[in-house]
């Protein structure tokens, strides 16, 4: 998968050099470019925002330097590949889920565009349908400074998905919202700590029930914590979790 990213922040991306995400990008796995907007601006103040029509506080981020950014990015696809996604963080996205994770991770071409001030001019975003397949998403409802940190998030849970980057790939079919459920709790040595005992199926060897346990406590941590997504389950809301290799 090749990824670009777009930032007046560079490195702010630094953090994907790192652990699982760096070595698939060592590995070859994954083919991540991070573009400061900067350079594709053409004044000696290299000037990327300006006040906002209509007035209001802030700043607003001209089209213009993300024009050349992304038809930089454009030109550049991988050869053969098919027409590339581009996710634009926002508050007022559609949410990022495990399903649009999954759904991403199948891509061959992501761009993000992360934005600062009061976001980038909506102009942007009707022209970039001339060469990307556009996606507006929100980390959460929540509000940020800018992309960045949402593009950490989401650039780990889709490269984590890819082929190879996961030591085992079963690992990821039993996390939370991989099957629609949050995960069932957890335990290692010792067996009893500062009084605390792991439970005694754990230790019982019985496959069967260990699994019949595990389940039953998904959907009693889901009931407790995100009633919201037991009403989805029962409903056959599932993510796209049929595989474990995608
Ligand atoms: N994803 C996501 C986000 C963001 C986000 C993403 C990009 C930008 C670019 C500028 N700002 C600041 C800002 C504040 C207020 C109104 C508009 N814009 C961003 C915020 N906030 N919360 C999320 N879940």
């Amino acid at each position: 998968m090749r990824i670009d990213v777009v930032s007046i922040f560079p490195e702010y991306l630094a953090p994907l050099e790192l652990s699982l995400i760096g070595k698939a990008r060592q590995d070859g796995i994954l083919d991540l470019r991070v573009h400061d907007l900067r350079a594709f601006t053409t004044d000696r103040h290299r000037t990327v925002d300006d006040t906002p029509y209509g007035g209001g506080a802030g700043m607003v981020m001209k089209p213009e330097p993300w024009a050349q950014a992304l038809e930089s990015i454009a030109a550049d696809r991988p050869e053969g590949s098919g027409r590339p996604v581009l996710i634009v963080p926002s508050p007022a996205g559609e949410r990022f889920t495990q399903a649009l994770a999954y759904e991403l991770a199948e891509q061959e071409h992501l761009a993000f565009a992360c934005g600062r001030y009061e976001g980038i001019d909506e102009r942007v975003i009707e022209w970039s349908r001339e060469h990307f397949d556009v996606r507006p998403v929100s980390l959460g409802d929540y509000v940020l400074n800018g992309g960045e940190v949402a593009v950490l998030a989401m650039v780990e849970a889709i490269g984590r998905l890819l082929p190879g980057v996961v030591g085992n790939p079963e690992s990821l079919v039993e996390e939370s919202h991989s099957d629609g459920l949050l995960e069932y709790p957890v335990y290692t040595k010792p067996s009893v700590w500062r009084e605390r005992e792991v439970p005694a199926v754990l230790l019982s060897g019985n496959h069967g029930r260990i699994a019949q346990w595990r389940r039953h406590e998904q959907f009693r941590r889901t009931a407790e914590r995100r009633p919201d997504l037991l009403e989805a389950f029962d409903a056959g809301k599932l993510p796209r979790a049929d595989r474990t290799e995608l």
